[in-house]
């Protein structure tokens, strides 16, 4: 388990990560979101004492990394897939990281047959495309058969079977309890494989939850009522509470109530009902009413600024 308390960054003239205090689970995937510049990849490499922080601090196991006594084996990361000698071969970088970490060869071997890098073991990896230098970077990151696995843009290069892969791989590391943080622009992938999801907005935290907590607290969610009594229908659950926005017709979408609720007041006024669903919104959408207005970088600003000149 990752703990991270009051972490904060402080470049000159801007404030990357402000005062971060969550907590990264075992046995999950967590998926980590933010608009571009919000500060994910700056957190993720304080995690690793690539940076060290203005303020706070981060604990793996109680420990910060570099304290741990076997970090290969406690944390294992891809932050750039390009941070390699390019003249290498995938089997000489994992056979260069395995000897310094003293594992042995066939952990090299089941490293490449995992990312399935076989055919390219031994070329050298400047002729290797983006998607072959990520899995090589998730080998690595997993060479040592680490408890917590940190994976910032992972499927970015990543082919259809790839991004499969890989969402197997790591809904299948957190079934063997490992933490796994994963950082992503694809909210259907997040989506996909992530119990627990941190947003994050100009390196403030602005949700940190599981999915089903997320779904429930979406602004968007309703509830979906189809009636040819909408009008009264409409009055009844509005006198117990609801919020209703009616299309006028038969068609009514239901707020804050429960759809067993709405269900039963229906039932309890004599009231047909021809529809009664459950909208559950998107991770994307729910991440849009999130960060609404809060990106440093957005493609509506960009908009507006040409629309102004
Ligand atoms: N070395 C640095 N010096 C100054 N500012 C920096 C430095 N590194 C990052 N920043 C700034 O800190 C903010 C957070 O950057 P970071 O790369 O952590 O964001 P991110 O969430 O990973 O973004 P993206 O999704 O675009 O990769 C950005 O505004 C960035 O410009």
């Amino acid at each position: 388990m990752i703990e991270i308390k009051q972490l904060t960054k402080k470049y000159t003239d801007k404030v990357a990560v402000d005062n971060l205090t969550l907590d990264i689970h075992s046995g999950v995937v967590t998926g980590f979101l933010g608009p571009n510049g919000a500060g994910k990849s700056t957190t993720m490499r304080m995690i690793l004492g690539l940076i060290d922080p203005t303020k706070g601090y981060v604990f793996i196991d109680k420990k910060p990394y570099c304290k741990l006594d076997n970090p290969i084996n406690k944390i294992g990361a891809l932050i750039d897939a390009d941070a390699v000698n390019p003249r290498f071969s995938a089997r000489q970088h994992l056979t260069f990281m395995a000897t310094a970490a003293n594992l042995s060869k066939a952990r090299v071997e089941e490293m490449i047959f995992l990312t399935g890098l076989e055919k390219a073991g031994d070329k050298p990896i400047k002729e290797y495309s983006f998607g072959m230098r990520q899995r090589l970077g998730i080998a690595g990151a997993l060479i040592g058969d680490p408890d917590t696995i940190i994976l910032d843009e992972p499927f970015n290069g990543l082919d259809v079977d790839g991004i499969k892969w890989l969402r197997k791989l790591t809904m299948d590391l957190a079934l063997r309890g490992k933490a796994v943080l994963v950082s992503s622009h694809l909210m259907g992938e997040v989506q996909e494989i992530a119990g627990r999801v941190i947003v994050l907005a100009r390196g403030q935290l602005i949700a940190d939850m599981d999915m089903k907590e997320m779904n429930q607290r979406s602004l968007s969610g309703y509830v979906q009522v189809k009636t040819n009594r909408a009008q009264e229908l409409r009055r009844a659950l509005e006198s117990k509470g609801a919020d209703v926005i009616s299309n006028g017709k038969d068609d009514i979408q239901v707020r804050n109530m429960e759809i067993k609720k709405i269900g039963e007041i229906a039932f309890v006024n004599n009231i047909p009902l021809y529809e009664l669903s459950k909208y559950q919104p998107t991770l994307e959408q729910l991440y849009t009413e999130l960060t609404k207005g809060r990106e440093d970088y957005s493609s509506n600003n960009t908009k507006k600024k040409r629309e102004e000149k």
